[in-house]
């Protein structure tokens, strides 16, 4: 959560000259909520059921850049379907940027807790293992700003398409 997901997706899709979706923000669309509401209405397992049905319809559009939400790998289902449809890059931040990050942000509601730090510590310890799972490419973005992590993730997007023709 916080790892630059959606602004380095968003970046990347214009760089790439790609049309660029973002799961949280199709959720939100979708349901005309913001997301805090939706967990507080339908539990973190609605939210989950929500995103799982988004992911698997965005999988079905070919070149296209995807940002999902933080917790999309945690379901089997969802690390399937990225790692069948696409090429996964896992942003890998530490604990103590990605709490800079999120902060005063109250529209995560998973961090609306005493401890955030703590929150995104046992957050990471979860997903890192998932995320290094299906990933084709890990970016330690721990000293990138967003432009330089684009371009790391062009070059090697670039790389790959020479090594498949
Ligand atoms: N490489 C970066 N360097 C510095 N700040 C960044 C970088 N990437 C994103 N940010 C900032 O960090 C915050 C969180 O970024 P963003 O919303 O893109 O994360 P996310 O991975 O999409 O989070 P979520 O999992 O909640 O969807 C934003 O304020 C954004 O401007
Ligand atoms: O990491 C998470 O579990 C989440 C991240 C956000 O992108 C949202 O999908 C939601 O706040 C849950
Ligand atoms: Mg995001």
């Amino acid at each position: 959560m916080g790892s630059g997901k959606t602004t380095i997706g968003r970046q990347l899709a214009r760089r790439m000259g790609r049309a660029f979706y973002d799961s949280d923000h199709e959720i939100v669309h979708r349901t005309g909520v913001r997301i805090p509401i939706i967990f507080e209405l339908e539990g973190e397992a609605g939210f989950r059921r929500r995103e799982t049905q988004v992911i698997a319809e965005l999988a079905q559009e070919g070149g296209v850049v995807v940002a999902t939400g933080g917790g999309a790998v945690l379901d089997p289902a969802n690390r399937a379907c990225m790692k069948e449809s696409g090429w996964v890059i896992y942003l890998d931040v530490p604990t103590h940027i990605l709490l800079e990050r999120t902060r005063h942000d109250t529209n995560r509601p998973l961090l609306q807790v005493a401890d955030p730090a703590a929150k995104l510590n046992a957050l990471r310890t979860e997903r890192d293992p998932l995320y290094r799972e299906i990933a084709g490419l890990v970016i330690d973005g721990s000293r990138l700003n967003s432009q330089t992590a684009v371009s790391k993730i062009l070059a090697e997007w670039e790389k790959r398409c020479e090594l498949s023709t």
